[in-house]
C-alpha cells in the first residue's frame, strides 16, 4: 500500500516534497514504525516479550511467533489489538465500578499502576488506550494523580523509567549518557524535584512529572515514545522527612546550592547534548530559585525551555485573551484589563512578563506602551501586595513592584492582602498560581462581586486538584453564572439547574508544551524563542470560536489536544521559519519548509506525528 494512500486532499506537489523528506528519514532512524516498513529487532523469543517497545503480547500473529521463536510462550488465541485492549480494559473498568462516591486517591492510585504495568510490558498498547480514552485517563497519567504517585514513589516504584544524573555522578555523565538504550532521543523531560507541582521538594521521587509531561508528548504531539528519555537531577532534597525516611530512594544529603549546583546540571546538558545534539530538554518543576537562572544561562546555547515558566505564561494569555472575548470584547482590549496575580513564583512571574509583553504590542510595541502596561497588575505573593517599599525584593518580581505613593491614593499598602487588593482595585480578573489551596476565600471571592468586569475571570490556576484556589462549585455559587473559570487541575463542570451549566475550563501548560517540543523538533530550530512561544499562545487562544467562547469556553476539551498540538506546532514552526531560525529536520531542508503554505505544514507535522500501531518485526543478527 502506498505510504500516503489515505492523504488524499495533498496536493502533488507536496506529496512528492513529504515522500522525499520521509524516504530520508527511514534510512536514518534505527528503527522505524513509518508507512508500513518492519521494523528491525536484534532480539528474540522471551527478550522481545520483555521489551515494551517491541512487545505485542497476545497480538503476535503465528507467522511473526515463527519468525520471532515466540512459538508455545503466548497462549495460543491470537488477538486483535481491539480485543487485547477490550481484554484489558475490563480489568481497569473494574476500578469505576466500585469506585461508588466519585473519585477518590486509592482508586486514582490502583488504576495508575494498573496502566503503569501495562506502560511497562507493551508501549505500544498502553499509548494506544491512552489515546483512545485521553479525557478519562489524563488525570490519571499526568495531573492531578501525577502528584499522588511522586508522593508515594517509594511504595510504587518497580522497573526503573528514564535515567538518573545524581550528585555522585559528577565527572562520570558524558560516559554515563551513552547507558540509555535509544540512538536517537528527541525529548527530555528534566527535573530536580524541588517544587513538584503545588507539593514541594519530594526529592528523587519527582521523576514521576517527568514521566507523566512524557506520556502526554507522546499522546498529544505524537513523539516517537521510543526517542523519549524522562531524567531526574538529584542534588539531594531539603524535604526532612524524605532526608530521614529509610524508604527514600534518593541522595539523602541536603541539595546542593550555588555553583555546585550548577556544575551539575551544566554537566548534564553537556553530556545530553553531546550525544543527541538535536534534542529538546524541557525544564520541569525547578524551584523559582534555580527556574529562571537556568533558563537564562541556556537558552540561547541549547535547545531548551521552562515549561512552568514559558509554557504557563502561554497558557495563561490564551486563557486572559479568551476572558476578553467572553466580555463580548475585542481582544485589542485586553490592555484595558486589571489583574490581580497571587503568587511570584516561577510561574506567576513567567504569567506577568508575558502578559504585560502581549499589552505593548497591542499599545503601540514601544518603551511607553511597555511601561504602561506594567500598571495593569496587582502582585500578592505569601506577604500580601509587592510594593517598592518591600524590603530584599526578588529581582524578579520588581518590575511588578507598585508604586507606593500610587497605592497609597488606592487606598492599599505594602503587604496588603488578597482581599483588600480585589476590594480596592475591583479586578477584570483574579488569578492564582500561589499552590495555596482555598486562597481565594468566601471573603476574597464575595470582594470580587464588585469587579467593573461585565464578566469577572478566575484562574485558580495551582495544582494539584487541592491546591487550586477554589474550586468551580465555590467560584459559581459566590459569583453566579456570568464569570468566567479555569482551574490547572482537571474539575467537572458546575450544573447551575434550569439547564444552566458553569463551565470549568483546564488551564494547564498541557495544551501548549507538547506542540512547542513537537514545533521546534520539526522545524529544527537551535533554540526556541519568544517569537516561537508567542507564536503558540496566539494559536491556542485563536483555536476557540466565537460561540464557545461566549458560553464560557476559553480552552478546548483534552479530547481536542492531538488537534491543538498539531496546530500549535505548525505555528511554532511558521515563526521559526519566519525568524530564519528553522534548520530543518530528518530530510526535510528548512528551504522546502519555506515554501510550505500554512495547511501544508499542518499536513507535514500530521505525517511526522507516531501513532500506536504494530509493526511488523523482522529479525536481524547484531
Ligand atoms: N496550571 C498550570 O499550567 C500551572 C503551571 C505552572 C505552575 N502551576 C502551579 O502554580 C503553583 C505555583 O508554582 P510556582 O512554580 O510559581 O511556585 P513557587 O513556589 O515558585 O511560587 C509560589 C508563589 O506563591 C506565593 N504565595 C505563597 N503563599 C501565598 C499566599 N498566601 N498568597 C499569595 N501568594 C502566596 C509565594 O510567595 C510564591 O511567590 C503550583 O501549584 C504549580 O502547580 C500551574
Ligand atoms: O504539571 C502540571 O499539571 C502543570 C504545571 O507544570 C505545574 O507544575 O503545575
Ligand atoms: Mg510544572
Amino acid at each position: 500500500m502506498p505510504i500516503f494512500s489515505n492523504h488524499v486532499r495533498l496536493s502533488s506537489s507536496l506529496l512528492q516534497r513529504l515522500k522525499r523528506h520521509v524516504t530520508a528519514g527511514v534510512h536514518r532512524s534505527f528503527t522505524t514504525t513509518e508507512g508500513n516498513r518492519p521494523t528491525i529487532v536484534h532480539k528474540r523469543s522471551l527478550d522481545i516479550l520483555h521489551d515494551p517497545w517491541f512487545n505485542k503480547g497476545t497480538a503476535f500473529s503465528m507467522t511473526e511467533r515463527d519468525r520471532l521463536d515466540l512459538r508455545g510462550l503466548l497462549p495460543p488465541n491470537v488477538m486483535s489489538p481491539n480485543l487485547q485492549i477490550e481484554r484489558f480494559m475490563v480489568d481497569l473498568k473494574r476500578l469505576q465500578v466500585q469506585a461508588r462516591d466519585g473519585p477518590s486517591d486509592p482508586n486514582a492510585l490502583a488504576k495508575w499502576r494498573i496502566l503503569n504495568r501495562l506502560h511497562d510490558r507493551n508501549e505500544t498498547m498502553y499509548y494506544k488506550v491512552l489515546i483512545a480514552n485521553i479525557e478519562e485517563y489524563a488525570p490519571v497519567v499526568y495531573t492531578p494523580t501525577v502528584g499522588l504517585v511522586c508522593q508515594n514513589y517509594s511504595g510504587l516504584f518497580r522497573r526503573p523509567r528514564g535515567m538518573y544524573f545524581s550528585a555522585e555522578d559528577r565527572g562520570e555523565m558524558m560516559s554515563m549518557v551513552y547507558n540509555w538504550p535509544a540512538e536517537q532521543v528527541d525529548m527530555i523531560v528534566v527535573t530536580d524535584g524541588s517544587r513538584v507541582l503545588g507539593l514541594g521538594d519530594l526529592g528523587v521521587h519527582g521523576i514521576g512529572i517527568a514521566i507523566g509531561k512524557l506520556d502526554l508528548y507522546v499522546a498529544a504531539a505524537g513523539i516517537n515514545p521510543q526517542r523519549v528519555l524522562p531524567v531526574m537531577i538529584d542534588v539531594g532534597t531539603n524535604n526532612g522527612k524524605l532526608l530521614k525516611d529509610p524508604l527514600y530512594l534518593g541522595l539523602q544529603q541536603h541539595r546542593l546550592d550555588g555553583d555546585d549546583y550548577v556544575a551539575v546540571v551544566d554537566e548534564f546538558m553537556e553530556a545530553v547534548f553531546t550525544r543527541w545534539p538535536n534534542v529538546i530538554v524541557q525544564f520541569e518543576d525547578f524551584q523559582s530559585k534555580w527556574a529562571f537562572k537556568l533558563l537564562q544561562r541556556y537558552r540561547n546555547t541549547y535547545r531548551m525551555f521552562n515549561d512552568d515558566v514559558q509554557g504557563t505564561a502561554g497558557v495563561a494569555i490564551a486563557g486572559l485573551l479568551g476572558a476578553v472575548r467572553a466580555q463580548g470584547r475585542p481582544m485589542i482590549d485586553f490592555p484595558k484589563q486589571k489583574i490581580v496575580v497571587a503568587g511570584a513564583g516561577s510561574a506567576g512571574i513567567g504569567v506577568l512578563n508575558a502578559a504585560r509583553k502581549t499589552m505593548a504590542r497591542m499599545l503601540g510595541n514601544n518603551e511607553i506602551a511597555y511601561e504602561s502596561a506594567k500598571s495593569q497588575f496587582w502582585v500578592v505573593d505569601a506577604k500580601g501586595l509587592i510594593t517598592e517599599g518591600r524590603e530584599n525584593i526578588d529581582p524578579d518580581a520588581l518590575p511588578f513592584a507598585r508604586n507606593l505613593k500610587e497605592m497609597d491614593r488606592q487606598g492599599l499598602r505594602e503587604g496588603a492582602s488578597l482581599v483588600e487588593v480585589v476590594k480596592q482595585v475591583k479586578p477584570d480578573v483574579l488569578l492564582g498560581l500561589s499552590a495555596v489551596g482555598g486562597l481565594f476565600s468566601k471573603e476574597v471571592l464575595e470582594a470580587l462581586k464588585d469587579s467593573t468586569s461585565t464578566r469577572p475571570a478566575i484562574f485558580a490556576m495551582s495544582n494539584p486538584t487541592k491546591n487550586a484556589e477554589c474550586t468551580p462549585e465555590v467560584a459559581f455559587s459566590i459569583l453566579g453564572d456570568n464569570i468566567i473559570f479555569a482551574s490547572g487541575s482537571p474539575f467537572r463542570d458546575v450544573d447551575l439547574g434550569n439547564g444552566r451549566i458553569g463551565h470549568c475550563n483546564q488551564g494547564n501548560n498541557m495544551y501548549l508544551f507538547p506542540g512547542i517540543g513537537l514545533g521546534t523538533l520539526l522545524s529544527g530550530s537551535r533554540v526556541i524563542s519568544d517569537g516561537m512561544l508567542q507564536a503558540a499562545a496566539e494559536r491556542l487562544a485563536a483555536y476557540m470560536s466565537d460561540d464557545e467562547v461566549i458560553q464560557g469556553i476559553i480552552f478546548p476539551s483534552i479530547s481536542r489536544i492531538r488537534d491543538i498540538t498539531q496546530e500549535v506546532a505548525a505555528a511554532v514552526i511558521k515563526e521559526a521559519v519566519e525568524e530564519d531560525l528553522a534548520e530543518g529536520h530528518n530530510g526535510m531542508d528548512a528551504r522546502e519548509l519555506r515554501k510550505f503554505s500554512q495547511n501544508e505544514i499542518v499536513e507535514y507535522v500530521k505525517k511526522n506525528m507516531w501513532n500506536p500501531e504494530y509493526p511488523t518485526l523482522v529479525y536481524k543478527q547484531d
